[in-house]
């Protein structure tokens, strides 16, 4: 039996009702609006803060569990100097281009992308960005006032605050999650056994003071991010490309981007990493994994896209760059990074803490090695240069591991503070020994797949979005997964009579104990029932009658939301029938009544 009349009709669903129905249906809304709203900051509502969480789990199960990586989760506002060693307080900037009559504040690399043919004005240097804005004449995109002659200006994107009373320990709110695993890989490696590889994933909320947020939940101030550092010994570690070999992608290589009509290349992981199209065979493999996952929580496959960074995008260590990206309404947005970020991210923060972040590399065999030491005579040293005698040991000791020529002669030169200073060699001590060494420290290298939970959420949302006719009349609906669904199943009385309700708040709660998530609903009447789990997905729903509690085995109807086919299925086998169709084991098309 169906109710279902047309297929899902072609129109081309809109982000504007998504939004609208994100609002009514509690999916997300812009937040504190009793307050006039502010910019930038969402709220999940009921609806959708059950779907983020379904898909953090998601991601957690694959990412985290299924890869054997650990999972932490650091606080949000860290010290100023993990920022100063991460680069984030010098460069962590966006251009501004302030509207000289309306006052409004925007991103001056999106005016210029938004009306000109350029395509990452992101990576022009400021002036050239002003050049251009003064050349093609660009306006306020909300005024229409002219730009031309405005000065852009470096903003950077942290909020700042103060640890503790007073301003001399400042912090910020950290922008990504990721340094939250890098400034803690000294005790995480001792967790890890020190053997590399090894992962750390985080889920978590970052903070960028983004400059124009737009476009509801895609680009927010305040946002959750689900990330994996991956440490590698870059030498020996090799990533498991067997198993995602097969992979189907469609890949959107810089080179095709550079083309007047490049295009999209569609393959293998396996074949592009063969044909050098992805370089790294690390960031290729992750790739390989993302894939089917974001097909598993719902991304519509037609509309999602890998696209590598354009050299200028690139941060200068990053030795290869790609973004998943997903189709909204005709555009392109990027729900995830995978970059491989060398050793800079750990050897910035040995340099600026003076901790180890390293891991000792034990060889094979222990190597026997020729080292050049010092050892000298402070009898000499200390009248000679007084308090600056160990650093003059410090100097000694540096030039033997880097020229032990110098020490050839009869002399040695080394220089302190800019001034040169001759030493007897024979005071310095200098040998040659042979050593015995099991291993080396090593500086692991990372890749980093960092996925915005937002943007994902908000594109499986948008491809989601049905329209369709039914029984004469419009439906909107939500074609989600079942694994990501808010809500698995619907119940209600057929009307509102005591021993229907009754009857339907024990299957409900039957239902709760098998672990579905299940909500009750007995008010208006069955179909307008039937369209409000329809527009927040909700993949079934359960309808008790006088049958189901006058007959024997009179059993309820259950209905299926995309086709809306009903079929009646026996009371005291409903939680296992649908905790095996949500564990996928079992399709409703292939049930008996
Ligand atoms: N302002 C934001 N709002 C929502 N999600 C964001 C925002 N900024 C970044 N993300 C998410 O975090 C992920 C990783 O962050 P990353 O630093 O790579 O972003 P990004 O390249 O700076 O993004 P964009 O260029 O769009 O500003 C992004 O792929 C995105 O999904």
């Amino acid at each position: 039996m169906s109710e279902h009349e047309h297929a899902a009709s072609a129109d081309e669903p809109t982000s504007e009702k998504l939004v609208e129905l994100a609002k009514r249906r509690g999916y997300f809304f812009q937040s504190s609006g009793a307050y006039g709203g502010v910019g930038g900051f969402y709220t999940f509502g009921p609806q959708g803060a059950a779907l983020k969480g379904n898909v953090e789990d998601a991601w957690r199960d694959r990412f985290a569990v299924a890869e054997g990586n650990m999972e932490i989760d650091a606080p949000t506002i860290m010290p100023e100097p993990v920022f100063e060693a991460s680069g984030h307080l010098d460069g962590f900037d966006d251009m501004l281009v302030e509207c000289p009559d309306c006052g409004e504040s925007h991103r001056a690399d999106h005016v210029v992308e938004d009306n000109t043919d350029y395509e990452d004005a992101e990576s022009l240097p400021i002036p050239e960005v002003e050049e251009v804005i003064a050349e093609y004449e660009l306006v306020c995109p909300t005024c229409g006032a002219g730009l031309a002659g405005q000065a852009v200006d470096a903003f950077n994107l942290m909020f700042a605050t103060n640890i503790g009373p007073g301003d001399s320990d400042p912090g910020y709110l950290r922008p990504e999650t990721a340094q939250g695993i890098f400034v803690e890989f000294p005790r995480l490696k001792e967790y890890a056994r020190n053997q590399l590889p090894f992962g750390v994933t985080q889920i978590g909320r970052a903070y960028r003071n983004e400059i124009s947020p737009r476009r509801s939940i895609i680009r927010t101030r305040e946002f959750t991010q689900a990330e994996l550092e991956y440490f590698i010994d870059p030498e020996e570690d090799e990533p498991d490309l067997e198993s995602v070999a097969d992979v189907k992608v469609t890949l959107y290589p810089a080179s095709e981007q550079n083309k007047e009509d490049g295009e999209e290349i569609r393959t293998t992981i396996g074949a592009a990493v063969d044909d050098g199209t992805i370089a790294s065979p690390w960031v290729a493999y992750f790739l390989g994994v993302a894939k089917p996952w974001y097909d598993a929580v719902g991304v519509d496959m037609d509309r999602f896209r890998f696209r590598q960074h354009l050299s200028g995008e690139r941060a200068h260590y990053a030795a290869d760059c790609w973004d998943a990206e997903s189709e909204i309404d005709g555009n392109w947005i990027e729900m995830a990074g995978f970059a491989y970020r060398s050793d800079y991210d750990l050897s910035k923060h040995a340099e600026h803490s003076g901790d180890r972040f390293t891991i000792f590399k034990q060889y094979d065999e222990p190597k026997t090695v020729e080292r050049a030491t010092v050892d000298p005579d402070m009898s000499y040293l200390g009248p000679e240069f007084g308090g600056d005698a160990q650093a003059v040991v410090g100097e000694l000791e540096a030039l033997a591991e880097r020229d032990r020529s110098a020490f050839d002669g009869d002399t040695v030169e080394i220089e302190l503070e800019g001034e040169s200073h001759e030493i007897p060699v024979e005071k310095t001590g200098f040998a040659v020994a042979e050593q015995t060494e099991a291993g080396e420290h090593i500086v692991p290298h990372v890749i980093e797949p960092s996925f915005g939970v937002d943007r994902l959420v908000y594109t499986v949302l948008h491809h989601a979005y049905r329209e369709d006719e039914v029984a004469g009349e419009e439906r909107t609906f939500l074609e989600l997964d079942p694994e990501v669904a808010p809500t698995f199943v619907g119940v209600f009385p057929l009307q509102n009579d005591g021993e229907l309700e009754e009857a339907a708040r024990d299957i409900a709660a039957d239902l709760r104990e098998a672990g579905l998530s299940v909500t009750y609903d007995d008010s208006g009447n069955i179909g307008r029932r039937y369209r409000r789990q329809d527009e927040v997905g909700t993949p079934f729903c359960v309808t008790v009658d006088y049958e189901s509690i006058e007959q024997d085995e009179g059993g309820v109807t259950v209905r299926e939301r995309d086709s809306t086919d009903q079929k009646r299925l026996a009371i005291d086998e409903l939680p296992e029938t649908l905790s095996a169709i949500r564990a996928g084991d079992l399709a409703f098309d292939d049930l008996e009544e």
